[in-house]
């Protein structure tokens, strides 16, 4: 949450001249309401069944960059659909990661206490991100074109 997949997906299309997608943009705009309104109202597990579908849906009629919800690999379906793919892990440490979200309301699972939450978070899925990874790129203290070409270049891609 919060390292950048918005920022540098962006930049990643534009460098490569493809689109860029988003699924928690997806979300919304077909739910008509906030990610963080779903979770209160349905719960966690409705939320990834919702995004599953999603990003299923993404990966079936988008070519390009696409960037997926931080917590879409919790569900070993999703990971699936990522076997095959060209996938980014960008990735921070607590410090970067509390400067970036804060004590923010919209990303419900960093709103009570974001520095203990986040740490929990990553001990959990820091394996589920690495093992959907093709490469890991670490954004600490890099600007978001220095994170664009050093995924670029860890992918060994071509500008368009
Ligand atoms: N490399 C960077 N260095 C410093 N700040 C950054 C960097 N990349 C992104 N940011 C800032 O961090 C915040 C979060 O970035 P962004 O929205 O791109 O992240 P995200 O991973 O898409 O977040 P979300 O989990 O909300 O989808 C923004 O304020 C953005 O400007
Ligand atoms: O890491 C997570 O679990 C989340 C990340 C966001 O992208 C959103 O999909 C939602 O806030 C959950
Ligand atoms: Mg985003």
């Amino acid at each position: 949450m919060g390292v950048g997949k918005s920022t540098v997906g962006q930049l990643l299309a534009e460098r490569l001249g493809v689109g860029y997608r988003d699924t928690d943009e997806d979300i919304v705009a077909a739910e008509g309401r906030a990610i963080a309104d779903i979770f209160v109202a349905e719960g966690e597990a409705e939320f990834r069944a919702v995004e599953k579908r999603s990003v299923r849906a993404a990966l079936a009629e988008h070519e390009g960059v696409l960037a997926l919800g931080g917590g879409a690999i919790l569900d070993a379906e999703t990971r699936g659909l990522l076997v095959g793919r060209t996938v980014v892990y960008l990735s921070m440490d607590v410090e970067e990661a509390v400067k970036r979200t804060g004590l923010n309301a919209a990303r419900p699972l960093l709103a009570i206490n974001p520095r203990k939450q986040w740490r929990e978070l990553m001990e959990a899925r820091r394996h589920l991100y690495e093992e959907v990874a093709t490469v890991v790129v670490a954004t600490d203290g890099r600007t978001p074109e220095e994170v664009t070409q050093a995924a670029l270049d860890a992918l060994e891609l071509k500008e368009a």
